[in-house]
């Protein structure tokens, strides 16, 4: 639904070059919620930016919906963007109109006569869970109620792709497990694509089918949410579950454990110790629901080092668990295997 291919952004100021987007290639699939994770600086809102073409890239091509945006002319380019919804973090509402009027402004520039106007704002509060405060004005209403607006404001073209520019990270955690909720909600029941960029990996967790990791002006790591956090090496898996580090202890071998989905509900441990009657010990580890599915992440210690331990590394793999060898040598635990 959304193809980015080589983006590249760079700003020019006061003599300073910075490139905020350094060759970004991106596939954002039908009806998937899709995250952009990274710190502040990392070029998330300017690769934002660069999909409805708020920001014109230097070079690479950005297809919306089979459309290469860039290669419009004016006219198409305002119809095209209509089609692409956008939330973003302080609501950018309109103070003096109400949460009606707000709503409506859309459909006003897009010229719908005003009876259609009035069903189908009533028809977006409905949607959103705001009918009862279509009259008031945005100072009344709270931050959820407002980012609220801004997603039915968002929807007032139909869009089949929304754009989320950190749009929960002004809220506190309830409100913002709500909002969450209501996105995922949207994305199932109207197929809406959704693009956000956030650097909460809650939000990530939360309601992502995919997600990258994006890092000065490059995307480090990108894919599916259960293959990201199952890859070896994975600095999402290691976000997500930040495990103890431990003093290396010769003679012992360092595991990392990770199980996605059922695999999460077999006891990996205690079969281990019993088939080679060894005694397992564990570092750390914890288990997360993310989406609809648990995954986990256990650091483990078994006695003897890699090589004596060929046949219990297997046992795990065997077991459909993703298996990282740590180096007990390295100072921060780095993957051999
Ligand atoms: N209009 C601009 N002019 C000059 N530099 C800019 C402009 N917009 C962004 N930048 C610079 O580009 C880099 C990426 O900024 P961007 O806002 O895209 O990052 P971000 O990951 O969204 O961070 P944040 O969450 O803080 O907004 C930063 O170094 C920023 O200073």
């Amino acid at each position: 639904m959304i193809q980015i291919e080589k983006l590249k952004k760079t700003y020019r100021t006061r003599g300073r070059t910075v490139t905020a987007v350094d060759g970004v290639d991106l596939h954002v699939r039908e009806g998937e919620i899709f995250g952009v994770l990274g710190r502040s600086g990392a070029g998330k809102s300017t690769l934002l930016r660069c999909v409805n073409l708020l920001e014109r890239p230097d070079s690479g091509r950005v297809v919306v919906d089979g459309r290469d945006l860039a290669a419009l002319p004016e006219r198409e380019l305002r119809t095209a963007r209509q089609r692409i919804g956008m939330i973003h973090q302080h609501f950018g509402l309109l103070t003096s109109r109400t949460v009606a009027g707000n709503v409506a402004f859309p459909l006003e520039v897009m010229g719908v006569p005003r009876r259609e106007r009035a069903r189908r704002v009533a028809e977006l509060l409905d949607l959103v869970g705001l009918a009862e405060h279509a009259k008031a004005y945005p100072a009344q209403i709270s931050g959820g109620q407002k980012q609220r607006v801004g997603i039915a404001r968002a929807l007032a073209g139909r869009p089949r792709v929304l754009l989320s520019d950190e749009a929960t990270s002004a809220l506190d955690p309830e409100t913002t497990a709500a909002i969450l909720r209501l996105l995922r909600d949207l994305n199932r029941e109207l197929g809406l694509t959704i693009l956000l960029i956030t650097h909460e990996m809650e939000v990530v967790k939360r309601i992502c089918d995919s997600a990258a990791i994006m890092r000065a002006g490059r995307l480090t790591e990108s894919g599916p949410l259960p293959d990201l956090l199952t890859r070896p090496g994975s600095q999402l898996a290691r976000d997500l579950f930040p495990l103890p580090q431990v003093p290396a202890r010769p003679g012992t071998t360092v595991v990392d454990v990770t199980f996605v989905g059922e695999a999460a509900d077999r006891p990996f441990v205690s079969s281990l110790a019993r088939t080679y009657s060894i005694d397992v010990n564990i570092l750390g580890g914890a288990v997360e629901q993310v989406g609809d599915r648990r995954v986990g992440r256990l650091r483990i210690e078994l006695p003897g080092d890699p090589d004596a331990n060929a046949a219990q590394l297997a046992h795990l793999r065997d077991a459909g668990l993703t298996v990282e060898v740590l180096d007990a040598a390295a100072e921060r635990p780095e993957v051999v295997a």
